[in-house]
């Protein structure tokens, strides 16, 4: 289980709480208005930022001391998540080592993910030859080959077409189950949001509120959410 315990993030001019608690395995959007917070709570759960008060945890263990990278997470941005000079194949590595060489089991390991994410014989090339949906798919590569427990995006795909758009968020869902691993995405579109399909943390006026079943949060949005769902 995630946990935010009585966790409250300030800056000037924002504050964000949270105290909430998410299933292993759960599939949950983060939606709220623009500023609102949600790639600030993603950044919480990642590392990049420390909490002012509270506690992140997972399984019961708290998180502070690790940094990002030893975190039980892997994380997918909208842009930057692979390097430009290294191919697809190197790309999907770092989900396997840093640096070093690969051995071949390794190695099979690497061209086995890219195949499972649809890209046999594209490994060789580098993010600049690849479409967004293509780069998306190495990056999801990677995640696979990380295996870590809990998988968080931030509008991953917002510049994908819609069709596309939900081929990714199938793979997305797919990739997380082989290795049982809660997925937590920013989105600001509630149709993605429905398409995850569980539960929604919903984030608005200083707190992100506890997670609720999306189909019915979104049926009979309480009044911040319709004020956001209706512009
Ligand atoms: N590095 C930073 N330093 C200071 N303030 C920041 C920093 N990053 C974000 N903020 C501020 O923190 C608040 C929350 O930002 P955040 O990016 O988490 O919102 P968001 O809900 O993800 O917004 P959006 O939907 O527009 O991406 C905003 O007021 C933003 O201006």
């Amino acid at each position: 289980m995630l946990t935010l315990e009585g966790v409250e993030i300030r800056r000037p001019g924002f504050a964000l709480a949270a105290d909430l608690a998410i299933e292993n395995g759960a599939r949950v959007s983060v939606l709220g208005p623009s500023g609102a917070g949600k790639s600030t709570l993603l950044s919480a759960i990642a590392g990049f930022l420390l909490p002012d008060a509270g506690r992140v945890a997972f399984d019961g263990r708290d998180l502070a001391p690790l940094p990002p990278g030893r975190r039980p997470v892997s994380m997918i941005f909208q842009d930057g998540n692979l390097f430009p000079h290294l191919t697809a194949f190197e790309n999907a590595a770092l989900g396997l080592r840093l640096s070093g060489r690969l051995t071949r089991e390794e190695r099979d390991r690497v061209a086995r993910s890219l195949d499972r994410v649809g890209l046999e014989g594209l490994g060789d090339r580098k993010p600049g030859a690849l479409s967004g949906g293509q780069q998306g798919r190495v990056a999801l590569a990677r995640i696979l080959l990380r295996a870590q427990p809990v998988m968080l995006l931030d509008e991953p795909f917002a510049a994908l077409g819609p069709a596309l758009k939900r081929r990714m968020l199938a793979l997305v869902d797919e990739v997380a189950t082989e290795i049982g691993a809660t997925v937590l995405m920013v989105s600001h579109d509630p149709q993605d949001a429905r398409r995850l399909g569980g539960q929604t943390v919903f984030v608005a006026g200083g707190r992100a509120h506890a997670p609720a079943p999306t189909a019915h949060l979104l049926d009979q949005p309480p009044p911040a959410l319709r004020t956001y769902l209706e512009g």
